[in-house]
């Protein structure tokens, strides 16, 4: 089966054209301003218009105003929105755009539960705990805490990179994955060798 590819924490066109020529089926924006990815809401939107279609534009929110979400998804021109703090699941499903809820996953939480409170997400995205940052940090998580029967598609994320890639694919089997500092090589500044290695190792997981 094909993986869903989603490279985030874009700041450059370049980087976007080059995650585009690789395949990757979103491109996400870091829009919580503490982040060393941030980008504003209209730099994101020069690039969002060279996106092809089909390729979705997604932005990060970190315990987001509502108005900032409004005003952010607007200007940038964003499919997706992705919400990675301690969003309620009313916070979440009031705008107009789609959502999936991201949780840090640490022993004792129940994701069971956590994907039946946010069933009107799209999704899941699995990232892993550290302590004083909600994400980016390049860290994994134990896979084993993934259970089977998840009532909504989760994408793995945290800590992955091109020497970790395949082993994570194989071990947890997701619909799609999510990677930003472990195809950097500055906060925010990707870099084109390692999308494409990291690609690679996707794609050779496909259909075996
Ligand atoms: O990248 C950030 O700076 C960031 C800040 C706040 C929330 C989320 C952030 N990034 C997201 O973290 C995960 C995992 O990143 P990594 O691959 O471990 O570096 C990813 O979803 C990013 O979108």
């Amino acid at each position: 089966m094909r993986i869903r590819v989603k490279i985030c924490g874009i700041t450059r066109l370049e980087d976007a054209m080059t995650a585009v020529h690789h395949g990757v089926d979103a491109i996400g924006f870091i829009l919580w301003p503490q982040s060393e990815r941030y980008i504003s809401p209209e730099e994101a939107g020069q690039i969002v218009r060279y996106l092809p279609p089909f390729v979705q534009a997604v932005g990060v929110f970190v315990n987001p105003d509502k108005s900032w979400v409004e005003v952010a998804s607007a200007a940038a021109g964003l499919d997706l929105l992705q919400f990675h703090g301690d969003e309620s699941p009313d916070f979440c499903s009031q705008f107009h755009l789609p959502y999936i809820k991201a949780v840090r996953v640490r022993d004792g939480l129940d994701l069971l539960q956590y994907a039946q409170c946010y069933e009107g997400s799209k999704g899941l995205l699995l990232d892993a705990y550290a302590e004083g940052k909600p994400g980016g940090t390049g860290h994994i998580f134990d896979w084993k805490l993934i259970p089977s029967g998840l009532s909504l598609p989760w994408i793995l994320s945290g800590g992955l990179h091109s020497d970790n890639v395949v082993d994570a694919i194989e071990q947890t089997r997701p619909l799609a994955i999510d990677v930003s500092s472990g195809v950097e090589i500055a906060n925010g500044i990707k870099d084109a060798d390692k999308i494409s290695v990291f690609m690679q190792g996707v794609r050779s997981c496909e259909n075996v």
